[in-house]
């Protein structure tokens, strides 16, 4: 599993109260996507995703989202194509989301925003060994971001849902298995936005290509986490843990379609 040390966030949950010194500074994330400032770009492949269910391990709440994490000692579940030059290892996958429905994504499509983004975090398997030397190269990770809508019940999601109860407390850890992180792709993985970016939690390092899906996905709503540990008295609800957009700085979002 890809380590989340780097971004124990249980430190640092108030996002917002963001860091003085942002590494670099002009490719930072997330950011509204405006569609008719997007530019179609055909020599963009169809993504080639590849994930293997006994590489899923387990749940962890690090006080700021619940992170499914995979082994990413092998290649058994990676990304490849589209906008990438290499392929990816799938590390974890974690979600944004708010207090209620009216917000919660981290991206936004000509300023609509989701109430939940899903992002699965992949690191470049064929320059780096490890998450944690790839996190801070510029071609170093790239992250498929799927927006959430509130709606019909998600078969595949529910599983995970029902887990959840289990790492309700910061730090808590489940064992997760066989879980294919597939069923949580829209059936159209063609339509993309994709774009140079950071991660959008620290170390926030400028070393994302993010992929963001066209089609949404719908599931029932989840809210039941909590940022703080069973000791704390004040449990406080973990929602809207989402970070402020960012300046483009004169980046160009391409897309896949027209
Ligand atoms: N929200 S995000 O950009 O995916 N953030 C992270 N941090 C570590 C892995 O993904
Ligand atoms: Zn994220």
């Amino acid at each position: 599993a890809c380590s989340s040390k780097l971004v124990h966030l249980s430190q640092v949950h108030p996002m917002w109260q963001e860091p003085l010194a942002i590494p670099g500074g002009d490719r930072q994330s997330p950011i509204d996507i405006v569609v008719r400032k997007s530019v179609f770009d055909p020599q963009l492949r169809p993504l080639k995703v590849k994930y293997d269910p006994r590489t899923c391990q387990q749940i962890w709440n690090n006080g700021y989202s619940f992170l499914v994490e995979y082994d990413d000692t092998t290649d058994k579940s990676t990304v490849k194509g589209g906008p990438l030059e290499d392929q990816f290892r799938l590390c974890q996958f974690h979600f944004h989301w708010g207090e209620n429905n009216a917000w919660g994504s981290e991206h936004s499509i000509d300023r609509r925003l989701y109430p939940a983004e899903l992002h699965l975090v992949h690191w470049n398997s064929d320059k780096y060994s490890l998450f944690e030397e790839a996190v801070i190269e510029e071609n170093g990770l790239a992250v498929i971001a799927v927006f959430l809508k509130v709606g019909k019940r998600h078969e595949g999601l529910q599983k995970l849902v029902d887990a959840l109860p289990a790492v309700r407390h910061k730090d808590s850890v489940v064992e997760f298995t066989k879980f294919d992180p597939a069923c949580l792709l829209p059936e159209n993985i063609d339509d993309y936005w994709t774009y140079a970016g950071s991660l959008t939690t620290p170390p926030l390092t400028e070393a994302v290509t993010w992929m963001v899906m066209k089609q949404h996905i719908e599931l029932a709503v989840f809210r039941s986490l909590l940022f703080t540990s069973a000791e704390e008295q004040v449990q406080r609800s973990m929602v809207n843990n989402f970070r402020v957009q960012q300046a483009l700085k004169g980046r160009t979002v391409r897309s896949s379609f027209t």
